[in-house]
């Protein structure tokens, strides 16, 4: 199975473009304030305007109020949304979309508590979780709590890059990957080489690149 890519945070529709044309899978827009990523509503209608076909966007939203969920997508068109914080099941399902849920993972977290209280969830993203970050912090978390017959599709997500996501395949055999800081120049600007890079290790590792 191939193993699906998702690059995370994504602030400008050349980078976006650039990312598609590695051919990742989706691309994540943030909505949430405190981050360094975060979009205006005109800046993320520019990057989903300026994407090819049959590349999947995901917004992703940390404890945001319903509203604000609501008027992003009145404004944006977001295939998948992401939930990042403590969202309730009830939360998550109200908005009729596709979702999935963020594990935060590092402490005693068990993933499959979460694949019962949120039944729905199109799939798991399983990040690494510090105290006091909510998100995108570049750290790893340790991949022999991945359990790998969750039942459910598993995004790998937290500290990646090209130096270790073969690794992190060949560990946990998730459905998809997840990267934002492993591809970035700085905080908020991504780096197609870096991109590029990323892209072809996950090809490698399955057998498939072929330059
Ligand atoms: O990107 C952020 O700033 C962010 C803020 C709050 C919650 C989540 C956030 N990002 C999550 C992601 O970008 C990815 O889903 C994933 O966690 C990968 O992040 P990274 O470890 O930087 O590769």
């Amino acid at each position: 199975m191939r193993t699906r890519i998702k690059i995370c945070g994504l602030t400008h529709p050349d980078t976006a473009v650039a990312a598609a044309q590695l051919g990742v899978d989706a691309v994540g827009l943030v909505f949430y304030e405190r981050s360094p990523r975060r979009l205006s509503l005109r800046c993320a209608r520019e990057i989903v305007a300026a994407l090819p076909p049959f590349v999947t966007v995901v917004g992703l939203f940390l404890d945001a109020p319903a509203a604000q969920v609501e008027e992003v997508l009145a404004s944006v068109a977001l295939d998948v949304l992401q939930f990042h914080g403590a969202e309730e099941h009830a939360y998550c399902v109200q908005f009729r979309r596709p979702y999935i849920k963020a594990v935060p993972m590092g402490g005693a977290i068990d993933p499959v508590a979460y694949v019962r209280t949120y039944p729905d969830a199109a799939g798991l993203l399983l990040d690494s979780h510090r105290l006091g970050q909510a998100g995108g912090s570049g750290q790893a978390f340790d991949w022999q709590q991945v359990s790998q017959d969750l039942g459910r599709p598993i995004v790998l997500a937290g500290g990646l890059h090209a130096g270790n996501v073969a690794a992190a395949i060949t560990a946990t055999r998730p459905w998809g990957v997840d990267v934002s800081s492993g591809v970035e120049a700085r905080p908020g600007v991504k780096d197609p080489a870096l991109m590029s890079a990323f892209v072809k290790e996950v090809a490698r590792v399955q057998g498939g690149y072929v330059e």
